[in-house]
């Protein structure tokens, strides 16, 4: 359940009064998501979500609602947040940080088809084009520094040989470098669960609070080795190769991020393992009772480590024609 905070009637209706969105006609609390408070919001304006931030700083939201917004002036389904009316996105309520967003429609999708596939790499590749312009920065907060300090504390949790891959992928990771790629704002978590459709139409990603500044094309391959990937962690082809080529149709990859593919995936697949184990072998508190497998992640990084330089060849030779020139 993801009401950590309970906002009444009363309280809700005078809250509403600081914005410029008519006045309530119900709330009701959102069941899934397990991160922050989130309430449907109907009022005589229209529809919302009202979020109250249950883990963030005051200080690091600002970057969240302010890309939020930046994304949907760009054409990026995301949702706007609503301004106060002194102007700003991001307010208090029961003593948390809070914010009021557009409501999206539609739903989130268990088993996306290739044309799904094919229509988030598009829309991710057309928030980066426009995401490297966005003037604010975040340091990322799930890199390889922060993966190495949960490593060291797995050390008296997990099992030899979860152990000895963690280890070894750790090292090859420290041999990486991010230095020649791409930057701007990255979604970082671009999961199934954080995109909604309508009839088939990609209407909205949501759940920008792990966003931050890094390699455009490290976002590529999170949301890849979610989508494309089946429960046992074995690739789906048929959907990513549509996710790919809805990607690279938008923008093509450089020589250099063809060139670091085969790190990126295993670097995103290392991400999600670590924080799902983190989260089984040392559970936070009442929220994390609903923990995600960590097995998947695990499957997908030997899947990448296995393949090697051939996760790289798809790319090359599927880029536009211009790219390789
Ligand atoms: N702007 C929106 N429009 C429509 N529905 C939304 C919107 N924002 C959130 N939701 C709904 O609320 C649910 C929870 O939101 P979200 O994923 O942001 O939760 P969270 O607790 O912040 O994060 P996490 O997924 O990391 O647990 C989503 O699955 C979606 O159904
Ligand atoms: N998308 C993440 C959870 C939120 O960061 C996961 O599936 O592990």
């Amino acid at each position: 359940m993801s009401v950590f905070t309970k906002v009444d009637t009363e309280q809700l209706a005078a809250f509403l009064t600081r914005f410029d969105c008519g006045e309530l006609v119900e709330h009701r609390g959102i069941a899934a998501g397990i991160e922050n408070t989130n309430y449907f919001v109907t009022t005589t304006g229209g529809r919302y979500v009202l979020t109250l931030f249950e883990n963030h700083g005051a200080d690091e939201l600002p970057f969240f609602l302010d890309l939020m917004a930046y994304l949907a002036e760009h054409d990026i389904p995301t949702a706007h947040p609503v301004p106060t009316r002194d102007g700003a996105y991001l307010t208090e309520l029961n003593g948390k940080p809070a914010a009021l967003v557009q409501r999206l429609t539609g739903a989130s999708l268990d088993h996306p088809d290739p044309a799904a596939c094919a229509a988030i790499g598009h829309t991710l590749a057309r928030f980066h084009r426009v995401s490297t312009d966005f003037p604010e920065y975040r340091a990322p907060d799930r890199d390889l520094a922060w993966a190495e300090t949960v490593a060291r504390q797995l050390h008296e949790k997990a099992s030899d040989d979860e152990l000895a891959l963690l280890d070894d992928e750790l090292a090859f990771q420290r041999g990486q470098s991010r230095a020649d790629l791409p930057r701007g704002a990255i979604h970082a978590d671009l999961f199934r669960d954080n995109a909604l459709f309508d009839h088939g139409e990609l209407t909205g990603i949501i759940d920008l609070y792990y966003a931050c500044t890094d390699a455009l094309a490290y976002d590529l391959a999170v949301t890849l080795n979610d989508w494309c990937v089946d429960e046992r962690g074995q690739s789906r082809p048929a959907e990513r190769d549509a996710l790919l080529a809805g990607y690279l149709a938008e923008r093509p990859l450089s020589r250099a991020e063809q060139a670091a593919w085969p790190g990126l995936l295993r670097a995103a697949a290392l991400r999600f393992w670590v924080s799902r184990m983190q989260d089984q072998y040392f559970p936070r508190a009442a929220e994390m009772t609903y923990i995600k497998d960590p097995t998947p992640f695990r499957r997908i990084l030997e899947a990448h480590r296995a393949a090697g330089d051939r996760t790289r060849t798809w790319i090359e030779s599927n880029q536009p024609d211009e790219a390789n020139r």
